[in-house]
């Protein structure tokens, strides 16, 4: 048999419909995927299977206008995501068309390494006429050579089958990036622990954020329907646990508040979250932290 896979980056505005084309996209199965290899420059959203092929969906952190160097960070991320994937999908709002945002994107495209695979896609097309679509088609194809163009509602499900079927079939042959038992459903603090190293990695200079692990250790259910999470922060060095608190614990906090924005918009609920960050110079080597990666330990030997 032969099988398919790949990466494929979506981009697009805030609000575009990522999320809801994902999961469309990826149906039943999980969302989140916890895997070593996970990069730093785009975070796995979910994986799709669609006959012998498997896709694996990344995310960009958000291509939006960079102001603070963070931002200039995050949004050179963005970027390095969409080149390092086999195919790119810019998602375009129906309703909104060309705006200057997308224009950004647009030029930003045009500034990557020629014979990327670069494709189209015009969501929430339930909200605009057939002919104001065509024109839109137009006016983006002008602006853009797109290899191909979909017209989808990711929330109705237009198109959307079309679009994936088109996507397996451009991906390389190879063998499938993750074992199928490996997408299965992740127990919830896994997941959680998760959503804070995401945080973690896109904060932290690049490389600390291989040397660092996070475990949710306790997971109280409150009477009131909230739940307080509390979770630790192994890093390898001593001089490492500085810079994760950042000055006068700034950056832990900020880390802490993203984590548990997501940690509510996930569980749909409210989140007490607590981390605290410890050294453990050995962490790599300890079984225990491996397991509770999802990962093997014995892997790791080589
Ligand atoms: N009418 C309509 N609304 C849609 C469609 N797809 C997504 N939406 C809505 O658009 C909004 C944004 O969708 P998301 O999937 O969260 O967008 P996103 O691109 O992931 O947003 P960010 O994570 O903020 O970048 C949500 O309210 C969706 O319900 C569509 O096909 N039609």
């Amino acid at each position: 048999m032969t099988t398919r896979a790949g990466f494929v980056a979506l981009i697009g505005e805030p609000n575009a419909g990522k999320s809801t084309l994902t999961n469309r996209m990826v149906g039943a199965k999980v969302s989140i995927v916890t895997h070593k290899v996970q990069t730093t420059r785009a975070r796995i959203r979910g994986v799709a299977i669609e006959g012998d092929t498997q896709i694996v969906f990344v995310d960009t952190p958000g291509l939006f206008t960079p102001r603070r160097r963070l931002d200039r960070a995050m949004v050179k991320a963005a970027w390095g995501g969409a080149a390092d994937a086999d195919i790119t999908v810019l998602l375009v709002e129906a309703h909104r068309g060309l705006t200057a945002g997308v224009q950004r994107i647009l030029d930003g495209l045009a500034d990557l390494p020629k014979g990327l695979r670069v494709a189209l896609a015009i969501n929430k097309i339930d909200r605009v006429a057939a002919k104001a679509l065509l024109a839109l088609s137009q006016k983006l194809n002008d602006a853009y050579p797109f290899e191909k163009t979909f017209m989808i509602s990711a929330e109705k499900g237009h198109g959307v089958a079309d679009l994936r079927a088109w996507l397996a079939a451009a991906l390389p042959e190879g063998p499938w990036l993750y074992p199928e038992d490996q997408i299965a459903d992740l127990p919830l603090r896994m997941i959680a622990a998760e959503m804070t190293r995401e945080k973690l990695t896109l904060r932290l200079h690049q490389e600390l954020p291989y040397q660092l692990t996070v475990e949710t250790e306790a997971w109280e259910e409150r009477p009131d329907g909230s739940a307080r999470i509390d979770q630790v922060v192994y890093v390898s060095r001593a001089g490492h646990k500085g810079i994760v608190l950042g000055n006068k614990g700034e950056t832990i906090k900020a880390i802490s508040k993203a984590a548990r924005e997501e940690l509510v918009e996930f569980l749909g609920r409210k989140i007490h979250l607590f981390l605290q960050v410890k050294v453990r110079e050995k962490w790599q080597d300890e079984a225990e932290r491996y397991s509770e990666m999802g990962l093997d330990f014995r892997d790791g030997n080589a």
